[in-house]
């Protein structure tokens, strides 16, 4: 005879508390100091967007955070030259939390703060919420991948720009997310190359929807949101890069068809340099030439960098601020490129 059992949680070990999003940030608010840093980021960045300021944006920082503390080091460093560098750079500081991984691996600091497969999801919200608040209380923007649908719910009022990853350009679901995002959002073309993806989801994104989602208190809700305009492609390479002129080229006429403002932001990482973070300090040279000579269509561009150039596997001897993800260039390299890419932006204005 038919054994019939429950068909329900059949394969769900357990389901543990989980601080709500209004607990966290009932603990952890988002005081005065921090919400003008937001406020006056998200309409820089938008500015920028549209072109009604043009100064570049610079969305810099490690592949991810894995040691608050490096990163607070780090964001002391580049607070301070993203100050001296104000009237040409918009700075952000990539602050991700959130590692989309091609099969298994770390999934980042919220997922496992311990950074050993213990998964206290608890201390990751508060550590990451914490950094976020320390970073832009020195009057630096931050920015995030999202990755989880319910993690804007406990960090999106600190965070002033956002973005959506390769391997989610194309998820209904994200793309939902952000239309219903407070800050500007950058979408990144597929892994493949292909831009299409990262086009579509800008015209998702600038939609009004309503999708399931969960409250400030943790509680399930249906989400109506209003749609997200400021959003731009990131062109972040695939199989080959994708960063030439002839590519951004197409890629401001696939956006001009779609009726899209045709602003791109360049990833100078990931499938533009292969990971390596000698070639991304090339790539970025070679941005900071074209911006300097005219090439109107780089609104922004990203860098993975960190405090020591490279990566390392996670584990008990690690270097203090190298990256346990892709390879960052170090912040020497970084500190020369922003000082580049500054004066290739005042080139670019004669
Ligand atoms: C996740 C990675 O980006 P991509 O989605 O382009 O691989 C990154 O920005 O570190
Ligand atoms: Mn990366």
């Amino acid at each position: 005879p038919l054994q019939v059992a429950p068909t329900d949680d059949r394969r769900i070990e357990r389901i543990s508390p989980l601080i709500s999003p209004a607990l966290l940030r009932h603990d952890l608010p988002c005081d005065p100091r921090v919400a003008e840093t937001v406020t006056r980021g998200r309409a820089a960045v938008t500015d920028i967007l549209d072109g009604d300021d043009d100064r570049l944006l610079v969305v810099v920082g490690p592949c991810s955070v894995h040691d608050p503390d490096a990163a607070l080091d780090y964001a002391h460093r580049l607070a301070a030259r993203a100050e001296e560098l104000s009237g040409e750079l918009c700075v952000v500081m990539r602050t991700y939390f959130e590692k989309p991984r091609t099969t298994v691996g770390w999934k980042g600091l919220i997922n496992d703060p311990g950074l050993d497969g213990t998964f206290d999801v608890n201390r990751g919200l508060r550590t990451a919420r914490t950094l976020l608040l320390d970073i832009s209380a020195l009057g630096l923007p931050v920015g995030c991948e999202f990755l989880d649908p319910i993690t804007p719910q406990y960090i999106a009022d600190v965070v002033t720009w956002g973005s959506i990853g390769a391997r989610t350009a194309e998820s209904q679901v994200h793309r939902q997310l952000v239309s219903g995002l407070s800050m500007p959002v950058g979408i990144k073309n597929a892994t493949d190359g292909d831009i299409r993806a990262a086009i579509d989801g800008m015209r998702a994104a600038a939609a009004s929807h309503v999708f399931m989602g969960v409250n400030a208190d943790g509680l399930a809700g249906l989400v109506t949101t209003t749609g997200n305009p400021d959003t731009h492609v990131i062109l972040r390479g695939g199989a080959t890069p994708n960063y030439s002129a002839a590519d951004v080229a197409a890629t401001a006429d696939g956006l001009r068809a779609a009726g899209l403002p045709e602003r791109v932001v360049v990833d100078a990482s990931h499938g533009n340099s292969g990971k390596d973070h000698v070639r991304q300090a090339g790539v970025v040279a070679e941005l900071a030439e074209r911006i300097a000579t005219g090439e109107r269509a780089v609104t922004g561009l990203m860098m993975e960098s960190f405090l020591e150039a490279g990566r390392q596997e996670l584990g008990p001897d690690m270097v203090r601020g190298r990256s346990v993800t892709d390879a960052c260039m170090s912040w020497g390299t970084t500190d020369e490129l922003l000082g580049t890419l500054a004066d290739a932006v005042r080139r670019g204005r004669r």
